[in-house]
């Protein structure tokens, strides 16, 4: 077992690692500060791991459960409401802590929920997605879509906990498996550069799930993002790093419809095409870009633009990004392995150049 701490000062919480403890309530107890409990999930991760999860609840006086449809389709403020309904209909107060049993749909929804409910109450990430493992459910970031743009209303609210069982691993299908890697890869591109050449030799190792390896990837990642986080919690500049692919990914997501790309595969497109514009900058040479490609492709993940996807519309949807200051655009590129950086003065002709080399119209 792993244990991590998110430093930050009075909202500072663990990062549990392990495996086999889903049911077991010496990890969870100890961060459930009162008797009331919410535990949110969707209608696919309820069979496979809800019943594990509340025999390590057993003495709750009350333990309610919202079991939310499944898909990126529904991350909206109508599905956030089915929780607050439940949470009001049972009297949940103020002492109530949720805890969201899923991937990073639910990890998100639950934590904004609770970023929200009577102003805010605790919560815990129980992550079951190998991209929630390695991400979602560390740094409170919290929110829902809006048709117009990715996670455009939210709030950072902090968990109390991150408990993550490496276990659930085994019942995700391999197209999350995938999408979760692209992620996982981020972190190697944008802060450390020996996990990058570490990812590109294991790669298959991971793919075929093999449990030490896909553990030592998921600490791995988590301690960088717990270092990125714990130096710019609410990003005020360097969390913005994490972003990396993300302005082009959210393009993707926004303008396919939520749920047809899932995130970590148009993140993993936008990182190709955010490479490719450092690689016009002069900044990093084409080798990196194919070696990316190449472990994209070992992967599963696209490398392209989606058909049909024209440079212009990437451009329009770009503009509702959250990280644009002043109607300009705030990319994050590399400027070598391992070293992001935000960039904000791209001229746009080299955008779009950046973006029909990667198969948009
Ligand atoms: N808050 C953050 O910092 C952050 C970071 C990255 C991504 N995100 C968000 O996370 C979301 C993507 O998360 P995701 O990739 O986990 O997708 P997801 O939550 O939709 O889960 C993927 C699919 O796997 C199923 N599933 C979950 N766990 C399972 C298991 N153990 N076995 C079998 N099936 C399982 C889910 O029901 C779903 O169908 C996006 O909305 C993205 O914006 C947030
Ligand atoms: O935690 C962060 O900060 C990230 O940017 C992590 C991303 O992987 C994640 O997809 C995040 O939700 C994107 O943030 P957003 O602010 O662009 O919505
Ligand atoms: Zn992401």
């Amino acid at each position: 077992m792993q244990r991590l701490n998110v430093e930050l000062g009075a909202r500072s919480y663990p990062i549990i690692i392990g495996s086999g403890f889903l049911g077991a309530p010496q990890q969870l107890l100890p961060y459930i500060h009162g008797r009331q409990v919410c535990i949110v999930t969707n209608e696919t991760v309820a069979p496979l791991y809800l019943a594990k999860l509340i025999e390590a609840l057993q003495g709750f006086n009350k333990l309610d459960v919202v079991e939310l449809p499944d898909g990126e389709a529904f991350k909206n403020l109508d599905t956030l409401n089915r929780i607050f309904d439940v949470l009001l209909e049972k009297r949940h107060n103020r002492t109530t802590t949720l805890i969201a049993l899923g991937g990073g749909v639910v990890g998100d929804m639950c934590g904004f929920a609770a970023a929200c409910y009577q102003r805010g109450v605790n919560f815990i990430q129980v992550p079951t997605t190998l991209l929630a493992l390695v991400d979602s459910s560390v740094g409170g970031k919290t929110g829902v879509n809006h048709p117009l743009g990715k996670n455009m209303i939210g709030a950072f609210h902090q968990p109390r906990l991150v408990l993550a069982d490496t276990d659930t691993l085994n019942t995700l299908p391999a197209r999350e498996l995938s999408a979760g890697l692209a992620e996982v890869i981020k972190y190697g591109l944008i802060c450390d550069k020996p996990f990058f050449y570490w990812i590109e030799e294991n790669l298959q190792r991971l793919l075929n799930r093999e449990p030490e390896v896909l553990a030592y990837a998921i600490e791995r990642c988590c301690r960088n993002k717990a270092d990125v986080v714990a130096s710019d919690e609410r990003e005020g500049g360097r969390r913005a790093i994490l972003n990396f692919g993300h302005t082009f990914g959210h393009a993707i997501e926004a303008v396919q419809g939520y749920g047809n790309w899932l995130h970590g595969e148009a993140v993993a497109a936008g990182m190709v095409m955010a490479l490719e514009l450092s690689r016009l900058r002069g900044d990093i040479d084409n080798d990196l870009v194919e070696r990316l490609r190449q472990m994209l492709q070992i992967a599963g993940l696209s490398q392209r633009a989606p058909v049909g996807m024209s440079a212009a519309s990437f451009l329009q949807s770009m503009q509702i990004d959250k990280k644009v200051l002043d109607g300009k655009l705030r990319l994050i590129l590399l400027q070598a392995l391992g070293e992001a950086v935000i960039v904000d003065d791209t001229p746009r002709e080299m955008i779009m150049d950046a973006l029909r080399n990667c198969g948009a119209e």
